[in-house]
């Protein structure tokens, strides 16, 4: 399986006694803003774990970086920076300067510079005992030391998690800075839409384990539509996501093209037609999600 895809994933399944991920498919490009979202237990640790070897699949192929897991891992490993859920900051000893003085000699690609850049705005006291640092700093220095390597490829897991909102900012405009060149990648993991909003090209919805969506941001956005219709019209049109029926019935739909194509050819006219903003697509993807999920389980006679 050769590609040029930075991350391909093909037929990965990973099953826990109450959980399954997958079986997954994925490739990513270079030079993209990933951000994976989905309610609490989708499996986005899941996965990132499986990324960076920290896991294995049961089932499935993964290739990272143009290698396959499992080959040549301490090479690839220096090529991503990674921020865990749970950092391994929060056991490192000694001080911000020797944990840092660690990283440079094991990432070949690191920049003095960009560390000096960093821990100043992120202040960052190269004297301090790590294990004193509060929750949001040892996540700043997590932060820090991961771009300083200046990886091809930067994994964050919730990476703003217990950061103050001033210096979140400083996050936001970091990674955007990061992902600028165009040549690196970045996986973003967070339920945060505003992260969602001003760093992705690509949105990654997880639910239960299952990727339902892999799509691009701008298209998402212009894809997904709010009608209004007079008329009424049989449910389940193409494309539709949810409908409330009023004096107008207003439908939600996931592609605006097809709906409106369906709604032509019955002959119904829209009257009304309006954008959906990012958080209540997602908002709208998760409640689908639990629908189907109910649905299905209905069928079954869970
Ligand atoms: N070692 C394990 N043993 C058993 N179950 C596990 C294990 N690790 C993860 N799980 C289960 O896998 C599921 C997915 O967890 P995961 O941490 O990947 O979700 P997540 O999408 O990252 O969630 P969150 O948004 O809360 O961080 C959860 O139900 C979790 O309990």
């Amino acid at each position: 399986m050769m590609n040029d895809f930075v991350i391909s994933a093909s037929g990965v399944e990973k099953s826990y006694e109450s959980f399954q991920l997958g079986p997954l498919e994925l490739n990513i490009e270079p030079g993209v803003v990933v951000a994976f979202v989905g309610p609490n237990g989708s499996g986005k640790t899941t996965l990132f774990h499986m990324l960076m070897d920290i896991i294995k699949p049961d089932r499935g192929e993964i290739q990272l970086l143009g290698n396959a897991l499992g080959q040549d891992d301490v090479l690839v490993k220096r090529r991503i920076g990674y921020v865990p859920d749970l950092s391994y900051i929060e056991e490192a000893s000694g001080r911000v300067e020797e944990v840092a003085q660690f990283h440079s000699h094991w990432y070949p690609s690191w920049s003095a510079e960009k560390w000096t850049d960093l821990s100043r705005k992120f202040e960052l006291n190269p004297m301090t005992k790590v294990r004193t640092l509060s929750k949001g700093m040892k996540r700043r220095l997590a932060f820090s030391l991961a771009v300083a390597q200046m990886p091809e490829l930067l994994i964050l897991d919730e990476p703003s998690a217990g950061m103050d909102p001033f210096i979140w900012r400083t996050m936001l405009d970091e990674i955007r800075e990061f992902a600028n060149t165009g040549e690196r990648t970045v996986l973003i993991a967070t339920h945060t839409v505003e992260e969602v909003r001003r760093l992705a090209d690509y949105v990654a919805f997880l639910y239960k384990g299952r990727l339902l969506h892999y799509q691009e941001k701008d298209t998402m956005l212009d894809k997904w539509r709010m009608f209004w219709v007079e008329q009424q019209t049989a449910s389940g049109l193409p494309g539709e996501v949810e409908r409330e029926e009023g004096v107008l019935t207003r439908i939600v739909t996931r592609d605006a093209a097809v709906t409106e194509r369906a709604l032509e050819e019955a002959g119904i006219a829209i009257v009304r037609r309006q954008a959906v903003e990012l958080d209540e697509i997602l908002h709208y993807m998760m409640r689908a999600s639990v629908k189907q999920t109910v649905e299905a389980g209905t069928k079954r006679g869970d």
